[in-house]
């Protein structure tokens, strides 16, 4: 029996921009659309999708961190609470540690060794993860501006895992590393997971996610359209269920590098019904109209005509 606990919890998440259009008319601009996604303890689950699809925005949403012309609604719950402002004030950095996408999140006038060590760990834990990712003692001195990318990014990386929080949400974390490293990086992740933690990961390195992720979960244009075992793609096209995952995973320059014809609808001109529907091989009438996630060969999609 599987009695591990959730750790996080998104249901129907809804995230829109108010946005200026032409002179003083307002437009909302929905990016994010009745998105659920949960992860379990001990559990990676990977995101991946094309760019644009709202994966770094889920991450926002996630943590609070969406900026002020947004509006939300749906919930998140971490460990079974509701989060809320005082609670991510209270878990974030302890308990929920994110990487995010951008480098920019370093405090750029403060150096690098008392920022990672922040109000919660010690000195000797951060040398002990500086180490890990071969980050010289004298980057301790350093601030955030005298760091290359690969560097930057290793210390986000150690800022995040060095209390071994309970959930990590990370936004791409190993551009700019090497394959060695990147690699390493993972494989420390699946060890921080093999303790209890939660991890959600969002990568365009498919290869490192099928190396470490328990499921993967594919994004296309503001939603969640198939999560599925990793094995599942493994195995191949034959064993997913959503016609984007499977063009998605042709498209892998490992596999057949056959380019998806068509383009993602832009948030502010979506189709009724499927979002997929104008690029999809096996639309049919029955694609217009809500489409709810269902439950499907141990997995979930959002298609109508899967099978
Ligand atoms: N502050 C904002 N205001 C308006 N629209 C936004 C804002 N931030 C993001 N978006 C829009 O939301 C959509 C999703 O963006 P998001 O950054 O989540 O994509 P992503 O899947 O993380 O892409 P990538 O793989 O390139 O990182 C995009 O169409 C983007 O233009
Ligand atoms: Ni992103």
């Amino acid at each position: 029996m599987d009695n591990r606990k959730t750790v996080l919890e998104v249901n129907d998440l809804v995230v829109s921009f108010s946005m200026y259009k032409k002179g003083f008319r307002k437009e909302n601009l929905e990016v994010i659309h009745s998105l659920s996604i949960d992860v379990k303890e001990k559990e990676i689950v990977a995101i991946v999708g094309s760019s644009g699809s709202g994966k770094s925005l889920l991450a926002s949403a996630i943590l609070g961190l969406l900026p002020g012309n947004a509006s939300t609604s749906g919930s998140v719950y971490y460990m079974g609470k509701q989060l809320d402002d005082k609670l991510r004030k209270q878990y974030l950095g302890r308990e929920i540690a994110y990487i995010p996408q951008s480098v920019d999140h370093l405090d750029p006038v403060m150096k690098v060794g008392p920022q990672v060590v922040g109000v919660y760990s010690t000195e000797e834990k951060q040398r002990k993860m500086f180490q890990k990712y071969q980050l010289d003692k004298s980057v301790e001195e350093m601030y955030p501006f005298q760091l290359s990318g690969g560097m930057a990014r290793r210390v986000l990386i150690s800022a995040a895992v060095l209390e071994t929080p309970k959930l990590i949400v990370a936004d791409e974390p190993t551009p700019g590393l090497s394959v060695d490293m990147a690699m390493d990086t993972l494989k420390h992740f699946r060890k921080i997971a093999n303790t209890g933690t939660g991890i959600l990961l969002i990568t365009h390195d498919i290869d490192l996610a099928f190396e470490v992720a328990d499921r993967i979960a594919v994004f296309y244009a503001g939603t969640v359209v198939e999560i599925s075992p990793t094995e599942d793609f493994k195995k191949g096209k034959e064993y997913l269920r959503h016609p984007y995952s499977k063009a998605f995973l042709r498209a892998l320059p490992q596999n057949e590098f056959q380019p998806i014809t068509g383009i993602q609808p832009y948030a502010g001109n979506l189709p009724e019904g499927c979002l997929f529907a104008n690029r999809c091989p096996d639309v049919s009438e029955k694609c217009t109209g809500q489409i709810p996630m269902r439950e499907l060969r141990g997995g979930k999609v959002r298609c109508v005509n899967a099978t």
